[in-house]
């Protein structure tokens, strides 16, 4: 019954993805996501969705494969996206393989899980 909520709930953003033959979402517990890859394409696109559709969002990247002027700063991508929606989103550069840095943003956040495989 959760699941069928979410997916109404999550109707334009599922459609996205589907469209993109990947596999995505679970479940619902709380309106703020964890999107890893974020600076990539499919990872910034999401964000602007998620945004736009009053979710709060945790962005992750390790910045292997997008534009950062450097360690400490927020890649461009996710700047863009930020200008473009006009809302703020928590920014963590960390490698997800990382299991001590995930436990400290999972202590502080109530997440709810997103799984997008590739087809
Ligand atoms: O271990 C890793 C590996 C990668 N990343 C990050 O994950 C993001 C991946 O983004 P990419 O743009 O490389 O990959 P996407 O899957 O988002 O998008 C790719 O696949 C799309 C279709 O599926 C399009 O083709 C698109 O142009 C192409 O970049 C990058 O920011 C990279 O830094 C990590 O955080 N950790």
């Amino acid at each position: 019954m959760l699941i069928l909520k979410s997916l109404v709930n999550l109707r334009q953003f599922i459609k996205y993805f589907i469209l993109l033959e990947n596999l995505l979402i679970c479940w619902v517990d709380s309106k703020t996501i964890l999107v890893t890859g974020a600076g990539g394409y499919i990872g910034s696109h999401t964000i602007v969705e998620l945004l736009n559709t009053n979710y709060s969002v945790v962005a992750l990247d390790n910045l292997s494969n997008c534009y950062a002027y450097n360690e400490t700063e927020i890649p461009e991508s996710l700047k863009r996206v930020r200008s473009l929606t006009k809302k703020e989103f928590i920014w963590n550069k960390v490698d997800i393989r990382d299991k001590d840095a995930l436990n400290d943003i999972f202590k502080n956040i109530p997440l709810m899980p997103l799984f997008i495989l590739p087809h």
